[in-house]
């Protein structure tokens, strides 16, 4: 049990470093499932990956993604919803055919039926090679809120205050940003077969402190990952900033 830690100087380089290993992983398997995440951390990423795809035209045309999570009550239209982002930020941008890519259906009549099917999508897809992960402030991966035990697979979830805050800047008002979100589970993150943590900038740097310290529980649900063989952490210098130099290098504990 190891996470590797991986310190960048800022958020360029930890972007170009996770787009390096997701071009690498493309090129290995032109099939691999590619879990993907949404929000202001892993905007470089797809950059990289749409210049990279411009310049060097690495394909995607057999590659199948999953995303985390979605909101419940935006539909693809809206543009606060994580399946209009995917389009915008990155699949536009790409050569992936859309109906090969996969962000649950935050407008599903039944959402219970929509986590089932879900689950059952990634397990038929033959689970996910790759799936990049951001972290809140507060712990969260996906959208598993403190507390999600880590058996779930995925399901519905009513949104932390903390989180509804962090977000209200993407909509009109926090009033706007809706209460509950599907994410896939704990238990659905760990089946992957390797993860990619990315974190930048002072407000992660208490998130990612908390992550490396090593204490394995509910309360912080990013500390499941301590819990998988396989996860890498790409940090720039800000969010790695309350970690002592000497412990920057090399596997954390
Ligand atoms: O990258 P950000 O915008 O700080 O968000 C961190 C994490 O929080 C979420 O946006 C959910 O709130 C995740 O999708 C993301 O990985």
């Amino acid at each position: 049990m190891a996470l590797q830690l991986l310190e960048t100087a800022d958020y360029t380089e930890m972007s170009r470093r996770a787009a390096d290993i997701i071009i690498k992983q493309v090129k290995e398997k032109p099939n691999a499932v590619l879990g993907l995440a949404t929000g202001s951390t892993v905007l470089g990423v797809y950059r990289q990956l749409a210049a990279d795809h411009r310049q060097h035209g690495t394909s995607y045309r057999l590659v199948r993604t999953v995303n985390l999570d979605e909101y419940v009550g935006l539909g693809p239209d809206h543009p606060n919803s994580y399946r209009y982002y995917m389009n915008q930020h990155l699949f536009a941008h790409l050569d992936i055919p859309l109906h090969e890519t996969h962000v649950p259906d935050g407008l599903a009549a039944d959402l219970d039926e929509e986590c089932r099917r879900y689950e059952r999508l990634i397990d038929e897809l033959g689970g996910i090679d790759l799936q990049l992960l951001g972290i809140g402030r507060n712990g969260h991966i996906g959208f598993n809120e403190p507390g999600t035990p880590f058996s779930s697979p995925t399901h519905v979830v009513k949104l932390a205050p903390l989180t509804r805050e962090a977000n209200a800047r993407f909509f009109p008002s926090l009033d706007d940003v809706p209460r509950y979100a599907i994410t896939m589970g704990i238990a659905t993150i760990l089946r992957s077969r390797r993860i990619v943590l990315l974190a930048s900038g002072e407000e992660k740097a208490e998130a990612i402190a908390r992550l490396l310290e090593g204490v394995v529980t509910p309360d912080w649900p990013a500390s499941a990952l301590h819990l998988h063989p396989d996860v890498t952490i790409i940090a720039d210098c800000a969010a790695l900033s309350l970690i002592p130099k000497e412990k920057r290098k090399g596997d954390a504990p």
